[in-house]
């Protein structure tokens, strides 16, 4: 079993000191006792208003259809969290643990699963500097604050159908030291990461410890499958708990390695056990404490992620934060009182935090062609589009989607069609490549169904096919299109019109369009593509 926690002191995740606004640059002495008179006041404790406003943001883009089981093993106020058990399988992808087997088959550069590492920026540290002039050799204190860490976020933009371009790691920068004469350090830069819209964006398992743990199990049984290591295998996981009454993990906890509440100090000249026995400092200290804890619990607050994924099926207009960045430390220009003249040490920044994240591609197009192999589908989207699939004349010629994207002039809306690997029949038994790649085509609008009508009986073949993609229940939910393509073959054969009439007299009971091509030969290809354009669209 592999627990998550990193660190093991309870927190109060849930709510949040009210008062701890710090004064602004160049505070007054009075303006940095009010403040940690505040501190020291038995400060209200709250509902974090940031709580909810990440919880909407989040809420937006909730995964709502795949959900995967999990079992909850306590709840608040037992643990603080919602502690629930999962197999591994839910935060690795088997897909990306294929791909480093011997035999991996890549084709193209389209890439559906990745597995990054993402690291926010920690805060800057505070800066101990006393102001200097003409007159005075050591003047009132005057060290600015660190400037706050770069946070990384994720957004899904238009033009873009492969994860290929996305790095293995991203880590966003770290905020500037503090300076005197109160100058804050700069904040950390950010970063976006840019996704094909379709992409669902979830916490996962560090992909090094996964391995490890399969390798071992491996070694102790040879013959056990990967997929039922990975089911057999569960994780540990605190969710974030929103009160008594709503206690649904919707949302997996992550944590910093951050410093203890009242530790982070910075001390310059006189050391920290110098400080540390002194009653100015312990009682100053007591009231800073107070101020950490309002920022771990801040922290507590913004640092999750919806536990079944972020999902970005259309394009994001704003950024979605994954890892928020560490505040700035605290200048020394802050703990100016009656009492500290000279104080002559300030706050570090707050720590980065870091998590793996699976970025998943579930539709990479409007338009999905399903067929067995061989049928054409490749040819056809070759002629109807800027993409080059390969072609052959043998089967799985194409072992990755391909996506073309079909541009009709002014006025008419471009959309795009995806080619998968051929299905056969058996699929949805895991025979052949399985329905692995039918999930790219799953929140696709419609489907093309492609049949070669060189088939001995091409109705018979929709129909396993229809079969083998979840039954004509599901096959329903979508806009269809029937193609019957190699009409060039047998042409002058009254048979061959007789498949065809037969097929139509199918799709027209279903309410389903239906049209005879040759893609070899393009015949038929203009009507192919005000069909498919239709078929794009909701209304058929
Ligand atoms: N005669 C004829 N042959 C065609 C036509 N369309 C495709 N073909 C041929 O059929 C073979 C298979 O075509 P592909 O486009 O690779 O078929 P696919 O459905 O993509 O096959 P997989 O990649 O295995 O799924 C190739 O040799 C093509 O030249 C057609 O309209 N007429």
């Amino acid at each position: 079993m592999i627990n998550l926690r990193r660190i093991s002191k309870l927190r109060t995740p849930f709510i949040r000191l009210k008062s701890t606004s710090i004064p602004d640059n160049a505070p007054t002495l009075l303006e940095n006792e009010e403040w940690l008179g505040t501190l020291d006041d038995n400060a209200e404790l709250s509902h974090d208003a940031n709580v909810e406003t990440k919880n909407s943001i989040f809420d937006k883009h909730v995964t709502k259809n795949e959900r995967f089981p999990i079992k909850i093993i306590s709840t608040p106020p037992e643990t603080k969290y919602i502690k629930v058990q999962s197999p591994i399988a839910n935060f690795t992808s088997i897909n990306y643990l294929r791909q480093y087997s011997k035999h991996n088959h890549t084709q193209g550069n389209f890439v559906d699963v990745r597995i990054i590492q993402c690291r926010s920026g920690n805060g800057g540290t505070g800066c101990v500097s006393f102001l200097r002039d003409a007159n005075r050799r050591v003047g009132p204190p005057d060290g600015g604050d660190g400037g706050g860490g770069g946070s990384v976020y994720v957004q899904a933009v238009e033009g873009m159908n492969s994860l290929s371009k996305l790095k293995t790691k991203y880590i966003a920068g770290d905020g500037q030291a503090g300076a005197s004469t109160q100058l804050d350090g700069s904040r950390g830069k950010n970063i976006l990461i840019t996704v094909p819209k379709g992409t669902v964006v979830r916490w996962c398992m560090d992909p090094k410890s996964v391995r490890t743990l399969v390798d071992s199990e491996m070694k102790s049984n040879i013959n056990k499958p990967l997929k039922d290591i990975l089911q057999d295998n569960k994780i540990d996981i605190d969710c974030y708990g929103r009160s008594k009454e709503d206690q649904r993990p919707k949302y997996i906890q992550l944590f910093r390695e951050q410093y203890e509440t009242g530790e982070g100090w910075l001390f310059k000249d006189k050391t920290k056990d110098y400080h540390e026995i002194k009653d100015w400092f312990k009682k100053l200290n007591r009231n800073v404490a107070r101020y950490d804890r309002s920022l771990d619990v801040e922290e507590v607050s913004n640092d999750k992620i919806p536990l079944y994924g972020i999902d970005l099926d259309e394009v994001t207009d704003k950024p979605v934060c994954l890892l928020e960045g560490g505040k700035g430390g605290l200048g020394n220009m802050h703990f100016l009182t009656s009492v500290i003249r000279n104080p002559r040490f300030a706050k570090i920044g707050r720590k980065s935090l870091e998590s793996y994240f699976m970025f998943e591609l579930k539709s990479i197009a409007d338009l999905g062609l399903v067929g067995f192999p061989n049928a054409g589908k490749s040819t056809i989207l070759n002629k109807i589009s800027n993409a080059t699939p390969r072609i052959g004349s043998w089967e799985f010629t194409t072992l990755r989607p391909t996506i073309g994207t079909i541009m009709r002039g002014p006025g008419e809306k471009t959309f795009t069609v995806a080619d998968i690997p051929g299905i056969i029949e058996g699929a949805h038994l895991d025979r052949g490549m399985g329905l692995e790649f039918l999930k790219h085509i799953e929140r696709s609008k419609g489907w093309v169904f492609v049949i070669g009508l060189n088939d001995p009986d091409p109705l018979g073949t929709l129909k396993i096919l229809i079969n083998e993609v979840g039954g004509l229940e599901k096959v329903r939910t979508k806009n269809i299109l029937v193609v019957c393509n190699k009409a060039d073959i047998d042409a002058n054969n009254p048979a061959s019109m007789e498949k065809y009439l037969k097929i139509q007299k199918f799709a027209e009971l279903q309410a389903w369009d239906s049209i005879p091509i040759s893609a070899l030969n393009e015949e038929n290809i203009d009507v192919l593509v005000d069909k498919m354009a239709r078929c794009a669209k909701n209304n058929t």
